[in-house]
Parts: C-alpha cells; structure tokens; sequence
C-alpha cells in the first residue's frame, strides 16, 4: 500500500484533481488488472489509446489514475494529469514495489543472440551453488521451478518490478535476466540497478525500430552505463564483454571502471580474461580448454556449436564475480542439459537428425548451419521463415545464408503477425535467388504452410541428413493477422516424422 502523494513525489504533474491522501493498493497500464484501490495508468500505445479506458478502470474499483489527455472519470476518483505518462510509470513503478533489484543480486544479460542460453547456462551454475536464483527472459519467468508466463523478453516496467518484488518474496537470492534492446530504449529496466552486465554480441536485428546499427549497438550500450552508475545501493559489480565481437568497443566505452570492473571474453584474442582455445566438437557436445588468470581448464558441455562456447564464457564470467569458483563452474557447466527450443533434438528412431532452434537473425541461422554441416555427412534441410512487423532487412540476408549454407531451403512462414505471408516470402527469396545466380543447382522450394513446409522437409531427408527447422524454437504458438493459433514446431516435427514411418 502507498500514499498518491508519495508515488507522484518524482513526477512533474501538471494538474491535480481530488484527494493526495489517497491510498493506492497497486498500480497498472491495463484496465483489465485494475482491483479496487489501483492507481491506473493511462498510456498511448502503438495499437490502442489507455485513455480509452479510464472509465473502465474506474468502474473496476481504481481509485486514482494517472493521464496526459483529458479523462471523463467520477469526481471521487483523484486524477493526476502529467506530460508523459509512460516517464511517470518508469519512476513510479519501482517505488512502489520498495526497490526490488536492491535486495538481490542481478546479473543482466544483453546482445543479438544467445541471451536465453546464457541467461540458463549462469541460472544453472548459480542454482548449483546453493542459491536460490529467478529467471527472466523470452521463454518464461522462473522463480526456483516456479514457472512464469512473460509477454516480453524484458517485460514492461510495471510487469518487471512485480515479478522482481514476488522473487523477494520467495527469497530468491540471484536473478538473471535477458536485457533486450527494446526494454533499454524503452524505459522497461528503469530503476533496476544492476550488478553482473554480460555483452553476448551484436549483429543485424530490429532494425525496423532501431533504424541502424550504430543505434542498435548504443541502446546495448546503456546498459553498461547503467550498471557502471555511480547512484546505485550495489557494489561488487561486473561487466563481461566478448572482446571478439566488433561492437565490443562500444560496450566498453560504456563502462565507467572506476565503478565497475571491465572483463573480457572471448576465443579469437588470448588477451581475453576467459580465453577459450583447443575446441573440440563431438556432435552433440564440445570441450575446450579456458585460460583465466593464468590457470588453464578443461571445460565439457553437452551444449554443441562454436557460438555455444561464447555462451558459456558469459556465463561462467558472471559466476566468478557472483563468488562462484571457476572449478564449482565448470562442474556445473557439465550437466547443463538444453534449453527449450534451441537446438533441440527430435528423436523418433528417424535415421537422420531434425533440429528445431531458435535462430531468427541472419547471424544465429549462419551459426545453427555452420553448426549443422560441423556435425553432418549427409545434406543439410533448412526450414526457415521471417516474422511479420519486424525488421524487413534481415529477410534477403537469412535467404541468402540459408541458400549458401544448407543443400535444400524450404522457405515458409514464421509469425506473420499483420503482414501478408507470401509477401515475407517473397522478400526472403530475393536473397535466395541471388545465390541461386552463382549456384545454379541449388534447390528450394516455397511452401508457406509452416506444417507442410516441416512435412516436405521431413520427407526429403535421407539416411544421416539433418533437418533445421529454424526461427520458433519454444513457441508454442503462431501469430496470424487475425489470431494466434497453437502451433509448436516440435510437435509437428513429431507428427512429420510419424507420417515418414
Ligand atoms: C512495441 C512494444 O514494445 N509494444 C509493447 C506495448 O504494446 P502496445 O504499445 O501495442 O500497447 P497497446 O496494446 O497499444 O496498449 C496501450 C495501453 O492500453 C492498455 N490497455 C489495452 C487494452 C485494454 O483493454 N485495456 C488497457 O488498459 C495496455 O495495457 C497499454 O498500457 O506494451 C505491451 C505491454 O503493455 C508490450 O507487451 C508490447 O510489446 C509487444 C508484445 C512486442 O511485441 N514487443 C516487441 C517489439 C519487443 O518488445 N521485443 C523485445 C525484444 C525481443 C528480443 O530481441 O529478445 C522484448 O523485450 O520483448
Ligand atoms: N552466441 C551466439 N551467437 C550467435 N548465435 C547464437 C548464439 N547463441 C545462440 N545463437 C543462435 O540464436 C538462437 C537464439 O538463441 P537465444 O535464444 O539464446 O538468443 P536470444 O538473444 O535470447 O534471442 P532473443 O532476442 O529472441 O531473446 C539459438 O537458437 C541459436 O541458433
Ligand atoms: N524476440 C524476437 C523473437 C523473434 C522470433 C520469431 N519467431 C519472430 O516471430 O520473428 C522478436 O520479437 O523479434
Ligand atoms: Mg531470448
């Protein structure tokens, strides 16, 4: 519970109709949440107007909301005009839930790909320790094995200072979380403070709200401010970088070292703090070998592919500044089993390999084949679309790297939310057929039913063939125009491969 007066204490309000005493029992965007006594917050969003809603909220019970245009509302109910309400909801949001992210240890994790994988792979070294650690990130929350449906990667501020203030509650003791570049840009993380920031990479993504790379890579950036800021309740703190990714510099200049230590990973440069070298790969696995502070060690994951190790690196960097010792990690590390969606296995006695991960950028599908041809004798079979109202750029670019990279493409849908399938299609083959100009035997073929498209991939397969079907890796869902459908590439796979039989 707390006083109006005390929420608005930050916020510049314009206007102040009834009374300031009043007493807020919790506070929310979404008229569909608010309870008697909710403070409601009026935003302009990119679909709908929260304006349009006050009434709604009001009659639910709240008895104070928070507007930037003018609301028709019962006079008993204390209204706070102010210029921007998205600003107001950043400040007052964490008050409210007195501050969670003081109370714990939060390790962060930000860049284009391996966000979920390093964010598990450090949950796991951390729960293994003896902690009690939470999980934020696009497959779901997690408080201990407490499973929390999230609708963002980084959910919206109001969302994320909740579910900190529960994690409290449960006494976890470590969170780990995926930090996007949206939440960054957005305000999501406002009033976080931050002890372990992680930088996995940057390549193409979100270029549709980032507009370019430069912007991309400075929205990343702001988390190495924001953990390296000198107003925090947090000391101990860390910044891990892979030192190989050419966007490194630009995290690192983010970083003020007075406050925070800088720490460096990678396997190009043996500079790096955590070097890895000697990597070995054994089909569904890996060793390699870590120099850190002149010590070397032997590292063994079930987690395949190159770009894996990197994750790995991340994680463990934040362990060892979580007091973790880098033997108690690497002992961890060993049995980590998967995480959902990414390069999961399909096994229904087939003799060739079906793949379905996660890879839904130009950079994570060249990584997820080069992985596929490291581990194959046979043909690579990639199934693989791009999302609808996301970056358009990226769509030739995955076209051309599927057609380099695999022996046959199926191009198909993958969400496409309001846009026209076949139009997403077409942008990918543009990319296609430009390989297919210098590879003129290379063979593709278009079937925009997601199902048919895993359903001819399946049945093209030969003995050791791999089939890739890329991009929705967990989701158990696909977003039409008009609705969202169940729909889950594992259990199609399944099917598929039934039929095959
Ligand atoms: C562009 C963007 O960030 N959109 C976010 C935004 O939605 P929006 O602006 O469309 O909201 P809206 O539907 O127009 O509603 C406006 C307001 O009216 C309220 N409302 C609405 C309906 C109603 O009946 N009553 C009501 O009060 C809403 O709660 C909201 O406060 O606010 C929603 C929460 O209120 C977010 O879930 C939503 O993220 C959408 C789902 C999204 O797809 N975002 C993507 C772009 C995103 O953020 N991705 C990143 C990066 C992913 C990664 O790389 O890993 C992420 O962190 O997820
Ligand atoms: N370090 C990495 N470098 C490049 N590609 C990676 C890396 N890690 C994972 N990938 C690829 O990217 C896919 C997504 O990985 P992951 O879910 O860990 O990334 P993410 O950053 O959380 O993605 P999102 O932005 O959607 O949250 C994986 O399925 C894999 O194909
Ligand atoms: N976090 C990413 C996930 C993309 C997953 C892919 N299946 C798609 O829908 O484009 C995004 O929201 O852009
Ligand atoms: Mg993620």
């Amino acid at each position: 519970m707390k006083i109006l007066r005390d929420l608005i204490e930050k916020t510049h309000c314009l206007k102040i109709q009834g009374d300031l005493n009043t007493a807020v029992s919790d506070i929310t965007a979404d008229s569909r949440e608010v309870k008697k006594g909710s403070l409601f917050i009026c935003l302009c969003g990119a679909h709908v107007n929260g304006h349009d809603f006050a009434a709604k909220a009001a009659a639910q019970g709240a008895v104070a909301i928070v507007a930037q245009e003018p609301i028709d509302v019962p006079d008993e109910i204390a209204v706070v005009y102010v210029e921007d309400t998205r600003e107001a909801m950043e400040d007052m949001a964490p008050f409210f839930f007195d501050y969670p992210s003081r109370k714990m240890r939060m390790i962060a994790l930000t860049g284009t790909n391996g966000k979920t994988t390093t964010t598990h792979i450090a949950a796991h070294i951390l729960h293994k320790a003896g902690n009690k650690v939470g999980v934020i990130g696009t497959i779901h929350a997690l408080i201990g094995d407490k499973e929390i449906p999230t609708h963002n990667t980084t959910p919206v501020v109001i969302d994320l200072q909740r579910l900190l203030s529960m994690m409290v509650d449960e006494h976890v003791t470590h969170v780990c979380m995926e930090v996007s570049s949206h939440s960054l840009v957005l305000g999501r993380v406002k009033g976080c403070e931050f002890d372990d920031a992680v930088f996995t990479n940057l390549t193409e993504d979100h270029l549709d709200f980032h507009k370019t790379m430069e912007n991309y890579a400075k929205a990343k950036a702001m988390l190495f401010e924001m953990v390296s800021s000198e107003n925090q309740h947090k000391t101990g703190k860390s910044a891990w970088i892979n030192i190989d990714d050419p966007y490194a510099h630009t995290m690192i200049e983010a970083v003020n070292t007075e406050v925070c230590p800088l720490h460096t990973y990678g396997m190009n440069d043996s500079s790096a703090e955590l070097y890895a070298y000697d990597s070995k790969f054994t089909g569904k696995s890996s060793r390699f070998k870590v120099r850190y502070h002149e010590n070397d060690y032997e590292v063994e994951t079930r987690l395949a592919g190159r770009f894996n190790i990197y994750n790995t690196l991340g994680a463990i960097g934040a362990a060892l500044n979580e007091g973790i010792s880098m033997d108690d990690a690497i002992e961890a590390v060993k049995d980590f089993q998967s995480v959902p969606g990414r390069f999961e296995l399909i096994d229904e006695g087939q003799s060739f390999a079906v793949v379905v991960d996660y890879a839904h950028t130009p950079d994570g599908l060249e990584k997820i084949l080069g992985t596929a041809r490291e581990i194959t004798e046979g043909k690579i079979i990639a199934v693989f679309g791009c999302g609808g109202d996301r970056d358009r750029m990226k769509r030739p670019i995955m076209g051309s790297i599927a057609a380099e990279h695999a022996d046959i493409s199926i191009v198909t849908s993958d969400n496409p939310r309001t846009e026209d399938p076949e139009k997403i299609i077409e942008d990918v083959v543009v990319g296609v057929e430009k390989v297919k100009k210098n590879k003129p035997d290379l063979y593709y073929e278009v079937i925009a039913d997601r199902r048919q498209a895993i359903k001819r991939a399946v049945s093209l397969a030969k003995d050791d063939d791999i089939v890739i079907i890329a991009g929705k890796g967990h989701e158990d869902y696909q977003i039409l125009k008009d609705r969202t459908i169940h729909f889950d590439d594992r259990e199609e796979a399944r099917n598929a491969l039934k039929e095959v039989k």
